[in-house]
């Protein structure tokens, strides 16, 4: 892909539930190298136009594409190269930690997933609870196992849905600076956030929903916002 084509972009994009309107309309692209942030206050549409975004539920007005097309996550290419994580727990109960991030990076045919999981394993802290199950994680253990399991594999575009959750300030400031390098290696970012840090640290650009509205601004008005 050439490194000026959108990775997504949203065109007039109404976010809602059927023909009530949430938020919107919101113009907006993002391209490779961008960390695209989306800031506001409970309730106001974040998750909803996040979802809607990338083609996980119906909009009530506008569209969007992922990669160029518009977004369907059941097709291979969107399941191929868009990595997911959205505000909700998604586990095999039987299988470990160390297990989950085994199938996930074999399922996407990492040339070395063994390396590629201790990697995450060391990165997201979790030796402890390697061969644990989820059930015996605590609420922070389970979220690191889903952010490892979205970072482990390859994708063009990495979608997050308040990735900071249950995590303490240090794993905060760690997962930043790893949204931010991942965004310089090459891939396009669009996360919701409550948390100024995260965002000063990794955003090159933000969303402020508010007001049923969504207006693109520069990063430091999106922190200011979260501070307000
Ligand atoms: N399934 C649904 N059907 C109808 N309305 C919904 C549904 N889910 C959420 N809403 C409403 O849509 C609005 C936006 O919710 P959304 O979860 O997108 O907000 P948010 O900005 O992500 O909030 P938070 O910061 O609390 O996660 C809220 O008023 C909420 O009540």
């Amino acid at each position: 892909m050439s490194p000026r084509t959108a990775v997504l972009t949203a065109e007039n994009l109404v976010a809602g539930y059927g023909e009530h309107a949430v938020c919107g309309p919101l113009d907006v692209e993002v391209f490779p190298g961008q960390v695209l942030g989306m800031v506001g206050e409970n309730g106001a549409g974040k998750s909803t136009l996040l979802r809607t975004m990338i083609g996980a539920q119906a909009a009530v007005d506008g569209d969007s594409h992922v990669l160029g097309l518009l977004p369907d996550d059941r097709s291979a290419l969107f399941r191929r190269r868009v990595s997911v994580l959205l505000d909700e727990d998604a586990y095999f109960d039987s299988l470990t930690v160390r297990e989950h991030l085994s199938l996930v990076a074999r399922g996407h045919g990492l040339a070395n997933p063994d390396k590629a999981v201790e990697g995450e394993i060391d990165f997201f802290e979790l030796h402890p609870v390697a061969d644990a199950f989820p059930d015996q994680l605590s609420s922070g253990q389970r979220r690191k196992l889903l952010l490892a399991s979205a970072f482990i594999r390859p994708f063009d575009l990495l979608v997050l849905d308040e990735p900071e959750q249950r995590l303490d300030t240090r794993m905060r400031g760690l997962l930043a600076q790893r949204i931010a390098r991942t965004a310089k290696a090459g891939a396009a970012v669009v996360l919701v956030t409550h948390d100024a840090d995260v965002a000063r640290a990794s955003c090159t650009s933000a969303v402020i929903v508010d007001d049923g509205g969504a207006r693109l601004v520069d990063t430091d008005a999106a922190v200011a916002r979260i501070r307000q």
